[in-house]
């Protein structure tokens, strides 16, 4: 698998592990990675007429003397530009030994049109913002507008949690080592990477395998194994059941959106599950998907007890209050009404089922923590995630990872954190980034199928994490082959062609 997201701290210690397992040596490494970014400047920018390198202190800088020592023998014109000098006998002092270039001080960078910036100051090891001439050589590459290749990650950026830390060039590649960095896909830093170059240094899979990573980029390598397909024997029950509940007669659309997308995910049968009050406006616009009457817990309690769901959808368009927590808790504490032989698999609380509990949140992670409860599926965007954990949302020191890690551990809960780049987090710990969305995504609606989709994939018996991350990914995947024009209800049909490739690609079935 090479879907792990590294750590800087994972990365030296990958660095480390592979120094040790010999024969190679930490020069060998970054001559490796010297030479890919090397290997990028010439073949994507052919017709530059002079490479200005700016080397840091630490490895990163080693990386960039080497580069500076390759396109200065390959014939291209180059200066080096340092901060500082780096430590005695490291790596990196090594490498700038082995460069016939005189470096000037980074204090007077400057660079005429049609040359190219390879920013090699800080990587992994930034460790405070940018200042000093490190920011000025940011302001003066983005004021001439001067192409950058990143080595590593754009300076400013921070690998682990994706923030600026005061300034950051903006790269058009950014050339990395062995796997990619959270940083590389969390924003801001996406935004600052341009397209990402993952290059080979001899860092095997078997040294990634000891790490026990848990951070991914989501995509398919990570879930396609469990997901769907059904058997030959199936029927509609064995593909499984979801109920979602609509709100009052002029807040229903939510709900059908997300039972359409729930259907379309492959449960074989789906219910709305209506206030008496709906029942019509829900008939008037149901087809395949059922409709049911549920007004309290007996309603539910009698649904769950002759129809056997395995997957629930609450919050959109449901409604904030007293009622919405009701039902949240029934559904949590519904274990009890299955014989051992059923169960439900999971809940997905959106939207108003999040937001009701702002004041008082422990209330659900306490009903998500007791045994017999199901998995629970949270799907917050920015708003909704600060009503829940409003410490965790106000934590500056915490990145858009770190939060949504502990609130999965908190509320004992997948955690689908959205936004452009969308977070899935479990309460062990593991953690996918999502990285596939386009902005046609962000349109009223959207998070409605979104939910329907995770759903569709628990009642078919997808482990929650996966069937989170699975969710995301196919959800951004419609979205973003659709394009322009993109609305809500386009979603469940622009599903197909990327089920289809997913079904198709099984590994099982190939
Ligand atoms: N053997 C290895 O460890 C390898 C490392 N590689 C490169 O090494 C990099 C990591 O190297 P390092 O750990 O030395 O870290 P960096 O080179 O990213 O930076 C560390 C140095 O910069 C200083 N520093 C950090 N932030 C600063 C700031 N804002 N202003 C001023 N000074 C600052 C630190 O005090 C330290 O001296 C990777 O990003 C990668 O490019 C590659 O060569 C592959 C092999
Ligand atoms: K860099």
């Amino acid at each position: 698998m090479s879907n792990e997201l590294l750590s800087p701290a994972e990365m030296s210690e990958a660095d480390r592990l592979t120094i040790a397992a010999g024969p190679t040596d930490g020069i060998g490494l970054m001559r490796r990675a010297g030479e890919a970014v090397a290997a990028e400047v010439l073949k994507r920018y052919p017709a530059a007429t002079h490479v200005h390198v700016l080397c840091g202190p630490g490895n990163n800088g080693g990386d960039g003397y080497v580069v500076a020592r390759i396109l200065a023998g390959s014939g291209v014109v180059t200066t080096i530009w340092a901060s500082g000098t780096p430590r005695p006998e490291s790596d990196a002092a090594l490498a700038a030994a082995l460069c016939p270039l005189k470096p000037r001080p980074l204090s007077g960078f400057d660079a005429g049109a049609g040359s190219i910036v390879v920013d090699a100051l800080y990587g992994a090891g930034l460790s405070k913002p940018l200042s000093g001439d490190a920011a000025k050589a940011v302001d003066t590459a983005t004021a001439l507008h001067l192409p950058v290749v990143a080595v590593d990650l754009p300076s400013g950026v921070s690998g682990a949690g994706g923030e600026i830390m005061g300034r950051a060039f903006r790269a058009e590649v950014t050339v990395t080592f062995a796997r990619k960095k959270p940083g590389h896909l969390l924003l801001p830093g996406r935004g600052q990477c341009g397209e990402i170059v993952l290059a080979d240094i001899g860092i095997g899979d078997g040294i990634i395998a000891q790490l026990t990573v848990s951070t991914f980029e989501n995509g398919p390598d990570l879930w396609l194994q469990e997901f769907p397909v059904p058997a030959v024997d199936a029927h509609k029950y064995k593909r499984g059941h979801v109920g979602v509940f609509s709100g009052g007669p002029s807040a229903t659309g939510a709900a059908r959106l997300s039972a359409l997308a729930a259907a379309r995910s492959g449960a074989g049968a789906v219910t709305v599950l209506s206030p008496a009050n709906a029942m019509q406006v829900n008939a008037a616009h149901l087809t395949s998907v059922m409709l049911r009457k549920a007004d309290d817990s007996v309603d539910i309690d009698a649904f769950i007890g002759e129809r056997r769901p395995s997957a629930f959808v609450l919050g959109p368009g449901f409604g904030v209050g007293e009622r919405t927590r009701k039902f949240a808790l029934a559904l949590l504490t519904s274990g009890h009404l299955r014989d051992t032989s059923t169960r439900i698999d999971g809940l997905v609380f959106d939207a108003d089922a999040i937001t009701s509990f702002r004041e008082a949140p422990d209330v659900m992670f306490e009903a998500s923590r007791q045994p017999n409860a199901p998995a629970l599926v949270m799907t917050p965007h920015d708003g909704e995630f600060a009503r829940l954990f409003p410490d965790i949302a106000g934590d500056e020191t915490l990145s858009k990872l770190a939060k949504a890690r502990a609130a999965a551990a908190r509320a004992n809960a997948i955690v689908v954190y959205k936004g452009a780049d969308t977070v899935i987090a479990a309460p062990n710990g593991r953690a996918a980034i999502n990285a596939n969305g386009a902005p046609w995504l962000a349109t009223a609606g959207s998070g409605d199928v979104l939910s329907g989709i995770v759903a569709g994939l628990l009642a078919q018996g997808m482990a929650p994490f996966h069937a989170a991350c699975a969710a995301v990914w196919i959800h951004a995947e419609a979205g973003r082959r659709f394009g322009p024009g993109l609305i809500a209800e386009d979603l469940p049909m622009a599903m197909v062609p990327v089920l289809r490739e997913l079904v198709e690609n099984q590994p099982d079935l190939r």
